[in-house]
């Protein structure tokens, strides 16, 4: 077990050649965001920008990739067909407007059953150009964790035709589409799509917990599931907790032991995050010594995301982005807080004191 310092992050640090170009630090392909998230969405990409990949694409639904838009020229964008996209001109909406207003929010989200799975088949391309595929931040699987059994039992008509389910444990009961169903059968078709994917995939919030209800449906059973060869997982505790199907207290009492397990059981990086942040790929565990409750505010988990999936684009190994990405997103938040307090500070504040932390590094 090792503690992160200065010294071992500088070294970390990819090379930026003079003779180069944006291609030379690669592409991420951030798959985030839904109507009620498009801020995950957008301080997911822009923090990949901040710690020098080349190219970030955001796919999401085409209101969200409006919104990053406005916001930001930074950005490329992949709007995805939605529900709403597919279906809109053939049934007119309600005129009741709280109608209208539900119906807008569950045609918002990517579609999947309706359109055969073309949102998926819109990235295909860039699934396989992109260097780094980031998935969760916002993405909004269910709208809440009682609706994600409703979703899961949709999905398992998926997991029950692929590689990754146990069919013994298929269940055909409730496959009842009375609520919204998030956008969980879009990412079990896109899990199943990345099996063969060489390159670094990064799950983080809604993804961890759908692989959650994967793992634990109806907490019955256990269902084998196989991540993409070269995955990192950013559980908070409680995405741990529902990942390991064990009590977040008992996670924070052994945050090195769980972070560890995990990663031996789903053959990833593990970034465990909270004060001192646990890192580990099954073998190596490293603790990170920075960051304050500045970080304790809604979205800079997204950043965390979008900086680590930056350095994978540029060619840095996931164990060391997530090293990088964990202690430049605490020192950020250190240097942040000194000019606006730990309480003052934003997630969207913290985006530009990533480069004052990546100088204080390098001026080691
Ligand atoms: N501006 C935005 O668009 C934002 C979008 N976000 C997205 O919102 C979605 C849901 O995030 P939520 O914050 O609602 O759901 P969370 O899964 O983060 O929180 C759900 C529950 O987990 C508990 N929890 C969270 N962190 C914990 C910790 N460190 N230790 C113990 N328990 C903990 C909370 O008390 C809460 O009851 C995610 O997809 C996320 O990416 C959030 O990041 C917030 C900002
Ligand atoms: N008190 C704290 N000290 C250090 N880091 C913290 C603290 N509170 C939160 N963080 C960091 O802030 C981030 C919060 O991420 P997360 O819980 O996913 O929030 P959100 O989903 O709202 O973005 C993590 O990187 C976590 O390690």
């Amino acid at each position: 077990m090792q503690n992160l310092t200065h010294d071992h992050i500088n070294a970390l640090l990819p090379p930026r050649p003079d003779n180069s170009h944006k291609m030379t630090f690669g592409h991420v392909l951030n798959i985030a965001g839904s109507i009620h998230y498009r801020g995950a969405a957008y301080l997911s990409s822009i923090s990949a920008l901040r710690v020098g990949a080349g190219y970030v694409t955001l796919a999401s639904s085409p209101s969200v990739c409006d919104s990053v838009s406005a916001l930001t020229p930074n950005v490329v964008t992949l709007p995805l067909l939605t529900q709403m996209t597919a279906k809109y001109d053939n049934n007119a909406p309600n005129t009741d407007l709280l109608a209208t207003q539900i119906q807008t929010a569950r045609w918002q989200t990517i579609d999947l059953q309706a359109i055969d799975k073309m949102a998926v088949l819109q990235l295909d391309d860039k699934l396989n150009q992109a260097s780094v595929i980031s998935i969760g931040s916002g993405l909004s699987i269910g709208q809440s964790t009682d609706q994600l059994s409703v979703n899961f039992s949709r999905s398992r008509n998926y997991l029950d035709n692929s590689s990754l389910g146990n069919k013994k444990h298929h269940n055909s009961d409730s496959d009842d589409l009375s609520v919204p169903n998030g956008n969980s059968e879009f990412f079990y078709a896109l899990l199943t799509q990345l099996q063969a994917n060489p390159n670094p995939v990064i799950f983080d919030a809604d993804a961890l917990n759908f692989i959650s209800r994967l793992l634990h449906p109806g907490n019955i059973a256990t269902t084998s599931i196989t991540l993409p060869k070269h995955s990192i997982i950013t559980p908070h505790p409680k995405e741990l907790s529902r990942l390991l199907n064990l009590d977040v207290s008992e996670i924070q009492a052994k945050r090195v032991h769980y972070t560890n397990m995990a990663a031996k059981q789903l053959n990833a990086v593990v970034v465990l995050k909270g004060k001192h942040t646990v890192i580990s790929d099954g073998e190596q565990v490293f603790i990170n010594p920075t960051g304050n409750s500045a970080l304790a505010k809604a979205g800079t988990g997204d950043v965390l995301t979008g900086m680590i999936a930056g350095f994978c684009a540029q060619g840095v190994s996931p164990i060391d982005a997530a090293c990088l990405g964990v202690y430049l997103h605490g020192l950020a938040g250190d240097i942040a807080a000194e000019d606006l307090s730990q309480y003052g500070m934003l997630a969207s504040d913290l985006l530009n004191y990533i480069p004052r932390a990546i100088l204080q590094v390098l001026s080691v």
